[in-house]
């Protein structure tokens, strides 16, 4: 029986982030992964970009407790309900961040050409300082955190398989993050972003 490592918090100005680095044991992650890889209908949307609809680089899905919309860069997602291993999830999360969150939106990366650009998690029916509680399954992944203002104010973090990445306080107002493609070749990623949309 090995102890779970206990959280760190990463050294950001105007920031609260947390990183948890086995919130889930490599059984209980790779049984997600395969369960979530399967069973969530994972979508191909387009996004608006400069005046252009294009392809994200990579498949979404948005899965809630409630029927409240999403709508990020011109796209309006609709939350099908919690699947019983998103339910599982959602509980231990809950339960163990002492906090609620209303909707998932899922990710999966494909391989190292899929990736998500700069962005800040800041529209308004998300609220004034919103907690965003990032899970990853498989495989590892960079992750870059830039300041808005002081620009050369950053952060590189990977983000390991079963680990959870807790964004909370003024994060969204004062950085942005992007998980950048990568030249290796990469197996597939998914993550599970826990969020309140009001
Ligand atoms: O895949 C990740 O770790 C980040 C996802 C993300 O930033 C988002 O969905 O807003
Ligand atoms: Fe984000």
């Amino acid at each position: 029986m090995t102890l779970p490592t206990p959280p760190y918090q990463l050294d950001m100005p105007d920031a609260e982030v947390w990183y948890y680095p086995r919130f889930f044991s490599t059984e209980a992650s790779k049984a997600y992964y395969l369960e979530l890889l399967q069973h969530i209908p994972w979508k191909a949307d387009k996004v608006r970009m400069f005046g252009k609809w294009i392809d994200q680089p990579r498949l979404t899905a948005l899965h809630a407790i409630n029927s409240n919309p999403y709508t990020y860069s011109g796209l309006t997602l609709y939350p099908e309900p919690f699947t019983p291993a998103l339910q599982q999830i959602h509980s231990k999360l809950q339960e163990e961040l002492k906090e609620s969150f209303s909707s998932c939106l899922l990710n999966l990366y494909r391989n190292g050409n899929d990736s998500n650009g700069w962005h800040a998690d800041d529209e308004k029916e998300l609220g004034k300082n919103p907690s965003i509680a990032s899970i990853s399954f498989g495989q590892d992944r960079i992750f870059h955190f830039r300041h808005k203002t002081d620009r050369h104010l950053k952060k590189r973090i990977v983000l390991e398989d079963g680990s959870l990445l807790l964004m909370k306080g003024t994060t969204q107002h004062h950085w942005q993050h992007q998980l950048p493609k990568s030249k290796k070749p990469m197996q597939p990623r998914i993550n599970l972003t826990f969020r309140n949309i009001l």
